[in-house]
């Protein structure tokens, strides 16, 4: 599959972007006019760059308020025209995208349209250069892909074909299936973007919001497989309008934009196609989902407060790694590393998790054929050999076999304690703090190197604005992960773990004994609560008292759980999942925010 990206999706200069394009290992690229205009380069020099970084320029864009305009007006419609299919020759592109009328159409007639595109089309051809007409989603009257391709037929001119957009075509409900009915060789051109679910009007919506495929709610590869089904093989382009994008480090975003193919890509070759041809879509190492939680792990300059809040929630202390400056609690399946050696920070962060997946050398191997970067970690002999990526947000994530009984590296600590004691935990999930820039790589990351499902994003109140979260999942709901972004001004989230366990309520009676000091809750939540659900007041008070929260689901499922204060960068919470709860207790979520934030004021 070609891949091409249009140079609209990305920060920085022209030149900076065709290099980010190319190392990022696109075969091509949109040229999008206003790129061009507000470059210093010229557009001989342009197409010299774009073929010496071994970049196609495989379409110019947009060529706007072409058609369905008056006679006069069709005049200066081609005198543009041709000084345009020119500067196509200087630069050595072959495909212009003509995008329907939004300005300055006043004649609503497939026939006047198609007129004008064929005479356009004379032009081209006599320039060498072809013409790909796209239906806006707000064309004044050709806003659907169908009536473009009417058009286009009607027009019947070799250098004119069309411009398929995903985004156009579902953001307005369309059906995309009609798309294999147009013949390959009238697909002039192809492009990919994703969007979240969003009731807007759809030009601010594809002006600010679009997302690379895998990012957000569209499904893309049903649309894909419409297309190629249709015999389209040009290229397979990317054109996300995203004001994080626009912003964010050029190379990094452009490796981001190509991981969103490679995973798309993946996603379409395991439909059942039509036509399997050689150059057609390729897959990725089959890995399934994650199946476990194998570690978390914290690092800190002194990690010592660590230690403490996890004996007090009654974990094991199993001892000293051999050659690292590492320590291992566990408690059942629960296992926590806390890491001194170099850490980033003097306070403790969450920097790595080990995720149990059926088969590690695919998916070490499926998250190199995805771009993710890769983690050195210093081994010695007989030690277990360490394989780590770093998503998006700086967390490493290793791949570890699934384990029936304890992983082969625990006996890599001595000088600790004997398991047992507490009840058994696991892991439940992770929640990781990102600023704005890196969630929708995360969710992209997540998808394609882990293969979780994402679901809809939530919005939850604190004190210093709104925290978007969302959650990205295995179907079993084994692993979990919430991905939360601060507000803009905010100093950053602390990440937490949750660890689950079976009794929450003697859990945090046994951690207070232990000398555990809970996140206070304020009693106005307890009195919510009893509003809300018909609570003995026994339980009620036994929750106050030691700070559990509550929710319950519409099938009655029930959900308790604590925290405990935050150290540096992290806490922990513990949960009690019953009667099939899924959730993750969001009302009680504005609330531990509020205290968390009274308890950092130290109020
Ligand atoms: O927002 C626009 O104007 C615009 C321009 C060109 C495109 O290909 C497109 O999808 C949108
Ligand atoms: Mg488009």
């Amino acid at each position: 599959m070609r891949t091409s990206i249009a140079t609209v999706c990305l920060s920085g200069t022209l030149t900076e972007k065709l290099h980010a394009c190319a190392e990022a290992g696109f075969d091509g690229v949109e040229l999008f006019e206003p790129d061009l205009l507000a470059s210093p380069t010229s557009p001989e020099e342009v197409g010299a760059l774009a073929r010496r970084l071994g970049l196609s320029l495989d379409l110019y864009q947009p060529f706007r308020d072409a058609e369905g305009v008056t006679e006069p007006e069709l005049a200066a419609v081609l005198h543009r025209a041709r000084a345009k299919f020119r500067l196509m020759q200087r630069l050595g592109v072959d495909t212009v995208l003509v995008c329907s009328n939004v300005g300055t159409a006043t004649v609503d007639d497939d026939a006047v349209s198609a007129d004008q595109l064929r005479r356009l089309g004379d032009e081209a051809q006599a320039h060498g250069v072809r013409i790909a007409f796209e239906a806006l989603a707000w064309g004044r009257y050709v806003d659907d892909y169908r009536r473009a391709w009417r058009i286009v037929e009607r027009a019947d001119h070799p250098a004119v074909g069309v411009c398929l957009d995903s985004f156009h075509i579902l953001s307005r409900g369309h059906d995309p299936a009609e798309i294999a009915q147009i013949p390959a060789e009238k697909i002039f051109f192809l492009q990919l973007a994703d969007a979240p679910a969003l009731t807007m009007d759809v030009l601010s919506w594809s002006r600010h919001h679009r997302l690379f495929p895998g990012e957000g709610s569209f499904d893309l590869a049903a649309f894909l497989a419409h297309v190629l089904d249709a015999g389209y093989t040009g290229p397979v382009s990317l054109e996300v309008f995203n004001d994080t994008f626009r912003q964010t480090d050029v190379q990094r975003t452009a490796r981001q934009a190509k991981r969103s193919l490679t995973w798309l890509e993946d996603q379409v070759a395991r439909r059942p196609l039509r036509s399997r041809r050689p150059d057609g879509p390729s897959r990725l190492p089959d890995v399934g989902q994650p199946v476990a939680f194998d570690f978390v792990e914290v690092k800190a300059e002194d990690a010592g407060e660590v230690d403490e809040v996890l004996r007090m929630l009654g974990f094991t202390f199993r001892g000293h790694h051999r050659s690292k400056p590492v320590r291992l609690w566990t408690q059942g399946a629960a296992r926590v590393l806390c890491n001194e050696h170099l850490a980033r920070e003097w306070a403790p962060t969450l920097a790595a998790i080990g995720m149990e997946v059926p088969d590690p050398e695919a998916s070490v191997r499926r998250a190199r054929l995805l771009g993710a970067p890769s983690v050195f970690r210093r081994t010695r002999a007989g030690e277990q050999d360490l394989v780590a990526f770093r998503a998006p947000e700086g967390t490493e994530i290793f791949f570890a076999e699934p384990s029936l009984a304890e992983p082969t590296w625990v006996p890599e600590f001595d000088g600790g304690e004997e398991p047992g004691g507490a009840p058994a935990l696991t892991i439940d999930h992770v929640n990781l703090a990102h600023p704005w820039q890196t969630f929708e790589e995360s969710v992209l990351f997540h998808t394609s190197v882990l293969a979780l499902r994402s679901q809809g994003t939530q919005e939850v109140a604190a004190p210093t604005g709104l925290v978007r979260s969302r959650v990205m999942r295995s179907d079993d709901g084994a692993v979990r992960l919430a991905l939360n972004v601060a507000p803009v001004l905010d100093r950053g989230l602390p990440q937490h773990v949750a660890f689950r366990s079976p009794d929450v309520v003697a859990a945090a009676r046994a951690a207070r004994a232990r000398g555990l000091h809970p996140l206070p809750i304020p009693a106005n939540y307890y009195d919510d609560l009893a509003a809300r659900f018909d609570l003995p007041a026994a339980v009620l008070d036994e929750m106050r008292e030691l700070g559990v929260l509550y929710d319950r689901d519409e099938s009655g499922g029930e959900f308790r759980h604590f925290y405990t204060r935050t150290v540096g960068a992290v806490f922990f919470e513990l949960v009690q999942r019953d009667g099939g709860y899924d959730g993750y207790g969001a009302a009680g979520a504005p609330v531990r925010l509020a205290a968390q934030h009274l308890a950092s004021a130290g109020r």
